[in-house]
This record gives structure tokens, sequence and C-alpha cells, in this order.
């Protein structure tokens, strides 16, 4: 099947990454509301925000616009209990009046003549002088609104003043005006009545009116100037946190990872996620816009639509590129909700900055107004209050689109217009977006792998040759391993010295799938702590040192070793997770250490991680579909393609269900599924069928010895059996390097410990062992000198060593004869097992490794006395035990085992021996006594 590659594939590879954000988003449907709709309850609670202002201010003609003021009349004195916060008794009015009769009958009348309200006795009270009214007031608060001091001066001659209280006071939002309400009506009964005394006309009077002036609606208090810019912020939050999570599960769960060793271009997943949250900000704008339009907020009536549609636009826009940029430095998606809220409150704050007027006005720096402007919620606060200050009063008209690279009307002060503001919005979402692509490459992934910081500045970035490629006719033969030693292994070597002959004639042959040439990989030291420029570094780690094997076609090759042997290392350089650091590994002919042989290496191999690599809202099919998709499997035959191989990991009926609901086993089905898509001519399976049950293990191991056919497969594992099984040749692998190599049958005839004899009995059903048990060891003993290795009342295991393998024809020939004798039911005789070749490679490379590094154990002995030996000695002398008798002293013998993390233990001794006189055992170890702990 003809792949799909260049262009085209980048097209097709974006649509079906926007087709998987698409359906992760329609199935995650109460996230997508949230950051769809949020804007409804934030402009919800700003509409409440602004009607509880406007009704506090609802009695004041201030924020009125009043073009002919009605006039106020003559006013009455009004009853006292009419003051806001009055305390009873209260008195509509006091006076002084020296004692003067004259002034005691004008204030008569003016109790008497108040319009429409004659006021009583009680409710009026008298002093002599303006000091004892003032002694009064102040210890009598909020009891009187207001006071008269009258003095005759001359017979025609009475001069007045008035008192009131000078505290703005507001009750259930009335504010009460104090001029009009006591002092006006207190002024005008005073004169009333002055006037008439001194012309003696009782009835004299003239009409007075009194009115405010003509004004226009003073600025109301808004509400989005002064919380639009946090609760906005808050808008745009949610977007910022969902889109954070998501590029950080999938960097997290390897996804990322799983799709590039597909052939992922970087571009088509960039687009993929930038359309797709452009598409969700477009909408979420709108949607912000038209709630606003919906709430009658004149904010959101008088100002351009278009205008206000780019501000929150392309502050959501930018958020997005900083998140994508933020992402970066993030390695957990349940760290982003952290995230998102420590960006909330520094914007909230910088916000609060910002509306005070730092740094956009003419008496702050332009560096401190560009600095400030990186952070984009500043750059809203200051759109927002040129927005709100364009309609704050009902005659404003708001901002036109051609009004955008003016001034506001009500500014004064203006440094930056909206324009102003929209050019640096889109400026730094291009700064945001290139360096979270940037970022992204420098900041090492979920593997550890990142590249260098000057990466596209080497010319292999732009013309897809990699700077470390191997220049054509590289002697690899030359390269040694790192230790510098040469493999211990016969078949090792002469597979390395195959590989290299290959090598240095240029020569891959046909029937060679992978050639790997002297492969090292060398992971560099860490700062502890995490630090990049404090704290210690570690050392560099060799993960592989120096590989030097040929994978052939149609065949299975098993990589075998413990864990941390390097086995995920060398697929990971194969599949150009981890950068090679030396040599070379050819893919059919293609170099693992140049970009433009892994694009080629990607089009032919397929993957299975070590982990579940999916999608949890994702079904079966759909994954197949995105992988083919992203190999470049041609449209029209994905679905058939999809299908037939879910039928082939028997998941056909579980297609449509989605991946986080399968059970492990499903789920590493569905890895396999995934790994042979698009008929790959090179199959890596790194622990394909970890969680299986028996049953379905073996329905795959079916599947892969099918696969087999015309491609090559790699295989690591940690079971035998199924190495045993499917596997053409097997390498083990310890501590980074090839420790043997082979088909199973020789491996366990070179490595393992000889052949296992089982000896079952007849009508042996009850636990008692019968004599003739001791007369079968007996006879293994005395012909072979070998004991049982396990024994029960139904069978003896026996393992025979390779170097008796010459006496086994007679052996077993006489065994027979004798079997109605011993009462044997059966003999079996086979090769010791895979694990067993495996537990001795690495209890090997284990014992080499400890002496290398020169490791000590501490041995304590059934006396008490404890010294220290090296790790894996065999004998070892006691220190201290030398006397006349034995002038050598004692030793022991030291059995080692290994612990659950694979390091040498000792595991007991056996009884303590004199040395012999002379000789004795040839690895003899003679401790130094100053070590001697005591006993
Ligand atoms: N990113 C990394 N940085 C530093 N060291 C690493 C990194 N990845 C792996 N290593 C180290 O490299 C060694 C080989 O690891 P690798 O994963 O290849 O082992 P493995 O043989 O696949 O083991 P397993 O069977 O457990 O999967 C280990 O000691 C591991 O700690």
């Amino acid at each position: 099947m003809k792949l799909v590659s260049g262009f085209p594939l980048l097209i097709q590879q974006f649509t079906a990454l926007f087709k998987k954000n698409l359906l992760l988003a329609w199935r995650n449907k109460w996230g997508t509301c949230v950051q769809l709709f949020s804007s409804f309850f934030f402009i919800f609670l700003i509409f409440c925000i602004q009607k509880a202002l406007e009704a506090r201010s609802a009695s004041s003609t201030d924020y009125k616009s009043i073009e002919d003021p009605a006039p106020l009349v003559s006013p009455p004195i009004p009853p006292c209990e009419e003051k806001f916060f009055v305390k009873q008794p209260c008195y509509d009015f006091v006076w002084s009046g020296d004692g003067s009769s004259k002034i005691r009958n004008i204030v008569t009348a003016i109790m008497t003549n108040n319009p429409s309200r004659p006021i009583p006795e009680t409710k009026v009270k008298s002093f002599r002088t303006s000091a004892d009214v003032d002694e009064w007031l102040s210890n009598n608060p909020m009891t009187c609104p207001g006071a008269l001091h009258f003095s005759e001066r001359e017979a025609t001659v009475i001069s007045y003043g008035i008192q009131t209280n000078s505290t703005a006071v507001a009750k259930r939002k009335q504010y009460e005006e104090r001029t009009f309400k006591f002092q006006i009506p207190l002024q005008i009964a005073a004169e009333r009545e002055i006037v008439r005394s001194l012309i003696g006309v009782p009835n004299f009077s003239w009409d007075v009116s009194f009115k405010e002036f003509a004004h226009p609606a003073r600025e109301l208090y808004s509400a989005i100037k002064q919380v639009g810019p946090t609760f906005f912020l808050a808008t745009a939050m949610f977007g910022f946190v969902f889109q954070m999570s998501s590029l950080i599960v999938e960097k997290e769960l390897k996804l990322r990872e799983a799709m590039t060793m597909m052939g992922l271009y970087d571009t088509a997943y960039w687009l993929s996620w930038l359309t797709w949250e452009g598409i969700m900000t477009l909408l979420s704008s709108l949607f912000i816009v038209l709630f606003g339009m919906m709430f009658m907020f004149d904010f959101f009536l008088h100002n351009n639509i278009l205008v206000l549609y780019l501000v929150f636009f392309l502050f959501q826009l930018n958020m997005v590129g900083f998140a994508f940029m933020l992402s970066a430095f993030v390695s957990k998606a349940s760290s982003s909700t952290t995230v998102g809220f420590t960006i909330f409150i520094l914007g909230f704050l910088s916000q609060l900055v910002t509306t005070a007027g730092f740094p956009y006005g003419s008496g702050f720096s332009k560096t401190s107004r560009f600095l400030w402007s990186l952070f984009p919620p500043n750059l809203l606060a200051k759109a927002l209050k040129i927005l709100a200050d364009a309609t704050s009063t009902p005659q404003d008209r708001g901002i036109s689109l051609s009004g955008i690279t003016e001034c506001g009307p009500n500014e004064f002060d203006c440094v930056i217009t909206l324009s102003d503001i929209y050019k640096w919005l889109m400026a730094t979402f291009v700064i945001w977006f290139v360096l979270a692509i940037y970022l992204d490459n420098i900041v090492p992934n979920a593997s550890g792998v990142k590249k260098p910081v000057y990466y596209f500045l080497t010319p292999g970035y732009w013309i897809g040759i990699g700077g470390n490629k191997v220049k054509e006719g590289d002697n690899y033969s030359s390269a040694p391993p790192l230790d510098g030693s040469t493999p211990d292994d016969v078949d090792v070597l002469e597979e390395e010295n195959v590989v290299k002959q290959q090598a240095r004639d240029g020569a891959v042959l046909p029937n060679i799938a992978v050639q790997i040439r002297g492969l090292v990989r060398t992971y560099p030291g860490t700062r502890k702590g995490g630090c990049c420029c404090c704290g210690k570094k570690t050392a560099p780690y060799h993960a592989v040192k120096g590989l030097w094997v040929n994978f052939a076609k149609d065949q299975l090759f098993c990589l075998l070793g413990p864990n941390g042997a390097g086995k995920t290392t060398t697929i990971s350089c194969l599949t150009g997770l981890a950068p090679v650091t030396g040599g070379d590994a050819l893919i059919y002919g293609h170099s693992a250490r140049s970009s433009v042989g892994m694009a080629n290496i990607r089009k032919i191999i397929g993957v299975c991680p070590q982990f579940d690599i999916l999608w949890s809202a994702l079904t079966g099919q759909e994954h197949l579909q995105l992988f083919a998709t992203i190999k470049g499997l041609p449209q029209s035959s994905i679905e058939s393609v999809a299908k037939k191989s879910l039928a082939e990991v028997k998941l056909d009926e579980a297609a449509r269900m989605r991946a986080g609901s399968y059970s492990g086993g499903m789920k590493r089905r569905l890895s396999v599924a995934i790994a042979l898509i698009g008929d790959p001519k090179l199959v890596i399976l790194d622990e394909p069928t970890t969680g299986m049950d028996p049953i379905t293990r073996r329905h795959v191991w079916d599947i892969i010895e099918d696969a087999k056919k015309g491609r090559a497969i790699v295989l690591t594992t940690h079971s035998m059996e199924e190495a045993d099984i499917l596997s053409d040749r097997i390498g083990i692998m310890a501590k980074g390097k090839l420790r043997c190599i082979g088909t199973s049958i020789r491996l366990k005839s070179r490595f393992g410990s000889g052949f296992i004899a089982n000896v079952s009995f007849s009508g042996s059903t009850n636990s008692v062992k019968t004599p003739h048990h001791e007369a079968v060891k007996l006879f293994f003993e005395h012909h072979l000198g070998v004991l049982p290795k396990e024994e029960n009342s139904a069978f003896l295991t026996f393992v025979i060593p390779h170097d008796k393998e010459g006496l086994l024809t007679r052996f077993f020939a006489e065994l027979q004869d004798r079997q109605h004798e011993f009462n044997i039911a059966d003999i079996q005789l086979g090769l010791t097992t895979l694990e067993e070749v495996f537990l001795n490679i690495a209890r090997q490379a284990e014992l080499e490794a400890a002496i290398t590094e020169g490791r000590l154990v501490t041995l304590t002995l059934t006396s008490g006395a404890s010294f220290d030996i090296p790790v894996g000695t065999k004998y070892t002398v006691i220190p201290g035990t030398e006397s006349p008798q034995y002038p050598r002293g004692f030793m022991v013998e030291v059995y080692w085992d290994q612990d659950e993390s694979g390091k040498l233990c000792i595991s007991g001794h056996a009884p303590e021996t004199p040395v012999p006189p002379t000789g004795g055992p040839t690895n003899l170890h003679f401790p130094d006594p100053n070590h001697k702990k005591a006993s």
C-alpha cells in the first residue's frame, strides 16, 4: 500500500488531530461548555454589581442629566423625625436669642406659621446663648437637624445665624440633601418672621424658589471598569487551564511521543491545537460580547461590536499562546490548575495596578510600559478601561471602528490607543507561540530528551540532515565499547566482528533489517534539586555501551535483560525518541542519526511502547484510525484497515468502547494492533503481553508469529516462556552491554547449568516419601555426584552439569533398567530453562559491576564476628583465627544471592574450616585485618 507523504500527509495529519481534539472536547462536554459559556456567569455578576451601585445612587441627581431642574418653593421646616438616624425625643430646631422677648415672639411666629404644619412647643428648644446651644448639641448628637441664633442689635436690626449638621448620611440608598432639606426652610422661616416683626405686617410674604444647576450626568461607577478585568481574566483562565492540561496530558502520558514515533510532523501537532483553540477562542469571545449586549451594558451597546470583539478575542488568543509556552515547563497535568491559579492571582494584582494608572501615563517610562505589556492581563485591563471610559456617562457614544487609533473621549493622559493594544496582543501572541515551540524542543520531554538550545541554528534542522549524522565512510569498527573492554562471550564477539566487517565494507546485506553499529546512548548528568545552575551535577549515565548486532528480516529478535539493562533505551534510539550518542543504527539502510533517515524510518516502523499510550476518551477504532492517518495510509483504506486490525486482536466487539474502559489486557492488544497498523517493515514490541491472561497472551503470540512474515520484529519481554516460544534469536543485555546472543537452545546449552532430570514415582499419592526416593538419590549421587535440586513425594529433580554429559547415555540406560526396582513411573531429561540462563547472565553482570566498583559487603559469621569482603567473594579467610595449630587460620565458603533489585547479597556461609597448610581454593580472599568488626 502506497503511503501518503510530504504536504498531503501534513494536511492529513492535521485533519486527524483536529478531529481528535474535537472528539476529546465533545466527550468532555462539561469542560467545553465551561470554556465557552463561563462568561455568562461573570457578566451576570457584573450586571448584579452594576445594578446594586445604580440603586445606591438612585436618589442623587448627580448621575442624571438635569436640563431644567424643578424649583423648591418656600419649603416648610420638616419634622425632626424625617432626619436620617435621628435620636428620640428629637427637636425640629433649637434656638438662642439672648433672652429677648422680641425674638421669642419671632420664634413663636416661626412655629405657628410653618407652612402646612404648625410646630408644637415640645419640638422646639430654646437657649440663652449660642454657646449654650453648642454645648447642648455636642452632648446630644443627632437629636436636632438645625439651630437658629438670633441677636437683636438695634430696634430695627435683628441678625440671625443658622447651624446644621454637616455630616453627609444616606439611608436605604437615599442621600440626605442637607441644604435643601434643613438649611433653606430654616432660613426662609427666620427671614420671613423677622421681616414681619420689623415692618409690623403679620401676613407679609414673598415667594422664594430654589433650583440646583442644570448639569450633565456625572460619571457613574462602572462595574465593568472596576471588576471587568478580573472577571474577564477569570473567563479566559478556564480556557487557559484546559489548554495547558490537554498539552501536558499528551506529554505526560507519552501520547505525543507515540505519535512522533509513528511519523507525526510537529507542525501538524501545533497547528491542530492552535486551530482548535483559535476556534474555541473565536466562539467564547463572541459569547462574551453577545452576553454583554443581552444584559444591556452601555459598555457593550455603545462601543463598536467589532472593536469589543477584537479586544476579547486577541486577549484570549494571547492567553492560549501563554498557556502553550508555560506548558513546556510543567510535566504533570495535575499542576496545570495550580499554574492557572497562580497566573490568575498575579493577573488580578497586576490589573489592580494597571487600573490605578501604572504605567500607562506620561509620567512612566516606555520601558516600564513595554515590560508591563508583556503580561496579557495588563493589556486587557487597559483596553477595558479605555472602552469603559468611553461609555461612562449616558452622553458618551463609545469607540467606533475608526476611533481605535485615537485617544478615548474621557482620557486625559493618553499614551496608548486601542489599536496599539491590538498590535501588542498580536505581537506577544506570536512571541508566546514561537517560544512555546522553542521551549518544547529544548526542555527535556517525558523521556528526558531535549535538543540543544541553539538547535535552530544548525543547518541540519532546516535542511533535514541531523548535525550529528555519521559521515559517509566512518570507520565504525574503530568505535570501542565505552569501558574499553571486548565482549567476554564468543558469540557476542563473533556477531560484533560480523557487523564491524559489514560496516567496514559499507554493505548491509539484503536479509538484514536492522544493523546496530556500536550504538552508545549516554544520559547527561542532572543537577540535584532540579536547579539548572546550582547543586552538584551527577555523572553522565551510559545506558547503552556500544552495541553491535544485526536483526534479520522475517525473524523475531528478542532482547532480554534485567530492569535497567538498556533495552528500552536501545529501542528509543531506533525509534528516534532518544538521540544516539555514539555509533549508529541502520534500519533498512536509513540512519537513525539523521533526521531524514529518521523520517524514513518512521514510515516503516510500528511501535508498541512499554506503557499503554492511549487516550481514555477515544475508542479503539478511533485510535487505530488516528494512528493509521498519522502513518500516512490513504484515506480510502483507513476505515477498513482499522476494522481488520481490531478483528485481528479480537477487539472488534469493543471497537466502539472508550479505551478508558478497556481492561489492561485489552489495552495491550490495542497497542499491539497500533504497532502493526500500516504493514510496517520493522515492528518493535516493548513488553507487549504484560498484564494479559494466559489465553489472550497465547492469542497475541499467534498474532506476533503471523506478523513475522515479511518483516523484522524486535521484542523485549520479561516472560522467558514468551521469549522461548517466539524468538528466532535472543540477545541478553545487562548494564548496557550485550552479554550473550544466539538461539534459545544455544543459550541454554552454553549458559544453563546443564541438564534437568525429572524422576517421577508410581503410586505416590500421599505426602510420604518412600524408600525408593533415597535409593534414587543415592544412585544419582554415586554415578553423577549430584543431589536433588527439588524433591517431593512424587518427584525428584536433579540438575546435571554439562561436564557429566559424556556419562549420561550409560547412566540413563542403567536407570531405565532399574525403573521397576526404583518404582519409577517416568524419567524426563531436558536442558535448563531460559530463566536460569537469564539469572546466570544477570548475576554475572552484577558481579562484574560490583568488582569494577570495588563494592564491599559485611559478612557476619554464626559466631558473631563480622568483617568486610568484596562482593562476590567465594572463599574468605577469617581474620584473627591464625594459631600455632592452624597457622593459616580458618576460612568459610560464602553463598551469594540477588535481592529484589538484582544486587548481590550474602545468603549464608558454610561451616568454618581450617585453611589447608598448602594450596586451598585458588580465589581465597584475605580480608584486611583493620576492617575487622567487633563481634
Ligand atoms: N531519561 C533518563 N535519564 C537518565 N537515565 C535514564 C533515563 N532513561 C533511562 N535511564 C537509565 O538508563 C538505564 C536503562 O534504562 P532502560 O529503560 O533502557 O532499561 P530497560 O532495560 O528497558 O529496563 P526495564 O526492563 O525496567 O524496562 C536505567 O538505569 C535507567 O535508569
